[in-house]
């Protein structure tokens, strides 16, 4: 499916987030508090939007970026910085890398999308070295407040309409429409993050509590 959307797919999240997109990545990777010359995974790279961030705000950064869309990954490459991410074909779920390797993995648009959430971030714990930053950004649910009508009628009928025009694939967006609606709530992510044995869990919201980056740290 991400495959099929590739070419199109930076557009349609600058233009689903009002133009926020960079912002949401550039904190991201504030939240990862990487180290100098840090070593980084970052996980479902897609087009390489937080890889390519992470090299922008660290000098001598060494970024992997995996994915198991190969032609997603071919948009990042030809970015500008792209020669310098060396780009992985991996499924989250099965990390083709050793224990504790990386200071920092990073994610975005993941754990919706993976059909096991405790086994994919196992798998971070497992390759993050002692002391290494988790950083995740994910849709959530709406919360239950005033705006939640708009909130949802949004992501359910205008989403789509917009994948329409821009992408022809208007399949992808309803895919996203319905997984980010029955999608487990911050207080959700942050439980499965304790189970998985990561310490200093937290989290916090954006676009009206439907975006929300929590972070976590494997213990020393
Ligand atoms: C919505 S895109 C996000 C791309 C990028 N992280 C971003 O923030 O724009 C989700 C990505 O997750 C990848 N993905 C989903 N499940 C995966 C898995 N089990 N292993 C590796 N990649 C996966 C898809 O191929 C897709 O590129």
């Amino acid at each position: 499916m991400f495959d099929g959307i590739a070419g199109r797919y930076d557009l349609m999240n600058l233009v689903m987030t009002w133009g926020q997109e960079p912002r949401f990545v550039r904190r991201t990777v504030e939240k990862a508090e990487l180290p100098d010359r840090p070593v980084v995974l970052d996980l479902a790279t897609g087009t390489g939007d937080i890889a390519l961030e992470v090299l922008r705000s660290r000098y001598g950064a060494q970024v992997t970026g995996a994915d198991f869309a190969p032609e997603m990954m071919e948009v990042g490459r030809n970015r500008p910085g792209g020669g310098q991410v060396d780009w992985v074909e991996a499924d989250a779920m099965d990390l083709p890398f050793e224990d504790n390797t990386f200071d920092a993995v990073t994610h975005g648009y993941l754990l919706r999308n993976v059909a096991d959430i405790p086994t994919t971030l196992a798998e971070q714990f497992r390759v993050l070295k002692p002391g290494g930053r988790m950083v995740a950004l994910e849709t959530s649910p709406a919360p239950d407040n005033i705006i939640k009508p708009f909130s949802t009628a949004y992501i359910k009928y205008v989403v789509p309409q917009i994948s329409r025009l821009i992408t022809r694939t208007p399949d992808a967006y309803e895919y996203l429409s319905a997984t980010s609606r029955g999608f487990k709530t911050p207080a959700q992510i942050q439980a499965l993050l304790g189970d998985a044995g990561f310490e200093g869990v937290g989290h916090e919201t954006h676009l009206f509590g439907t975006l929300a980056i929590h972070w976590a740290t494997k213990p020393l």
